[in-house]
């Protein structure tokens, strides 16, 4: 069973028998959507590795998929089967929407988007109604099939992109427009429902859940505003927190988000776990089978890379840690500490005995600065090289950010310890409670 999460423990469709783990306050998303939509998909590419293109075998879902991540928050997927019936009398809302977190409704935007537009106002009407703390996400999904009509010149234009982007902001506005006004008609003119385009084929589907999963994290405000001091202080353009397993980032500072630079960081993160399986070296997130199987498929396209290469190649080059790439045209200067004696008792209490940090100076000027921050979460930064030219006191402020995010999340772990041991308290004094009873 993989290590990240527990994927596949199916329970009967309904909601009746609700395993009591089930119920603990770990945030709940939900995958909703018509037949074929792409939930499953969504769900076996962002948190599973699955390929884009082996989504095409999957099989229809005919149960609730409960899926449990374990990252630097724990929370869980449920993927639902298209065909759900709100009127089936065994489908128990309560139990079902009382504790969402967020409900991801997908529409098939290749579509005719008509019947899923009003299977999204129904859920969301069903939804509102048991939990008004719902927060509701629409996904107009498959917008890559909409981009090869353009490509193959269908319409006939000379600026494909162009018309392409107008399309997708029709079909958007279009759903966007239809839905306000049917929520209004039904009294739910408050419901907050962000719209995102989405696809499989791109980092498009890695960047909406980014933002879905950031309304889940209590701590954001806390990570945003960490991130926030160490870029003004650093003179960092554009800093990113990464779930380095699935590449989704959970928080970002205050400038705007460029999906540009999303996805230059999101790639970093493939090269570095590229380069860290070549030379065997343990990498950041290693303690995922998802990233496990990563790293394999790395390996096996590096082999035959590496079968082409001119003997002495600087690509190759492994002598001091400095890995020269030619592809991109990258210095990469990947480094996992050795650490010494005093690091490895350090390490053993923190059940990691390396640290990954790798600097990428690329072509046009920018830095790309990666350091581990702890076993799930990486922090890259966007910096101009002039700026890289202070490393010193970039290491420093990246180190304090990785000791104030220690804090954050040693709070959470000492607060979460808290109300276990109160809960563990209550329920032994219930228990003598009782047997006093009992034996009176
Ligand atoms: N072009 C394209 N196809 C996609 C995308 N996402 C999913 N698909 C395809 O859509 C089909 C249905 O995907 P599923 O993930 O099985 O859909 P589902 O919503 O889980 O379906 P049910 O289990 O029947 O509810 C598969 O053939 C996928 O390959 C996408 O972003 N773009």
């Amino acid at each position: 069973m993989d290590q990240y999460s527990d994927y596949g423990d199916n329970e009967p469709i309904y909601g009746d028998d609700l395993a009591d783990e089930d119920r603990e306050a770990r945030p709940r998303l939900m995958l909703m959507g018509l037949r074929r939509s792409g939930k499953s998909s969504i769900q076996r590419v962002v948190f599973h590795k699955m390929s884009p293109t082996e989504t095409l075998f999957l099989e229809s879902t005919s149960k609730i998929n409960k899926d449990n991540i374990h990252s630097f928050i724990d929370f869980q997927v449920w993927d639902f089967p298209g065909q759900m019936d709100f009127f089936d009398p065994t489908f128990d809302t309560a139990a079902i929407f009382g504790e969402v977190g967020a409900l991801v409704f997908v529409i098939d935007s290749q579509d005719d988007y008509m019947e899923a537009l009003a299977r999204l106002h129904q859920t969301v009407r069903a939804a509102y109604q048991q939990n008004p703390n719902i927060i509701f996400e629409v996904f107009i999904h498959k917008v890559d099939g909409l981009s090869e009509d353009y490509k193959i010149g269908t319409y006939g234009d000379s600026r494909p992109w162009l018309l392409l982007n107008r399309l997708l902001k029709n079909t958007q506005r279009d759903i966007q427009q239809t839905t306000t006004d049917e929520l209004a008609d039904a009294g739910l003119e408050n419901v907050q429902i962000s719209f995102y385009l989405t696809s499989i084929y791109d980092h498009s589907i890695f960047e909406a859940f980014s933002k879905v999963i950031q309304k889940l994290i209590p701590q954001l405000p806390t990570l945003e505003n960490l991130l926030n001091i160490l870029c003004a202080n650093s003179g960092i353009e554009k800093a990113f927190l990464f779930d380095v397993i699935s590449k989704i980032y959970i928080a970002t500072d205050a400038s705007p988000v460029d999906s540009q630079s999303y996805e230059i960081c999101s790639d970093m993160i493939d090269v570095i776990i590229d380069i860290s399986s070549i030379y065997g070296r343990a990498a950041i997130g290693d303690k995922s089978q998802g990233y496990l199987e990563d790293q394999q498929d790395h390996q096996e396209d590096w082999s035959q890379h590496q079968q082409d290469a001119p003997e002495g190649h600087p690509d190759y080059d492994d002598s001091n840690g400095h890995h020269h790439l030619q592809g991109s045209q990258a210095l990469v200067n990947s480094n996992n500490n050795n650490n010494n004696d005093d690091d490895q008792s350090v390490a053993q209490t923190n059940s990691s005995n390396h640290e990954a940090f790798s600097v990428i100076k690329m072509g046009n000027g920018t830095v790309l600065y990666l350091r581990e921050v702890n076993k799930y979460l990486a922090l890259i930064c966007l910096l101009r090289a002039e700026t890289f030219e202070k490393q010193g006191l970039i290491d420093y402020n990246v180190q304090c950010f990785k000791e104030a995010m220690d804090q954050v999340f040693e709070l959470r772990r000492a607060e979460k310890t808290r109300r276990e041991l109160e809960a563990n308290q209550l329920i032994e004094q219930q228990q003598r409670h009782n047997g006093m009873y009992g034996h009176g």
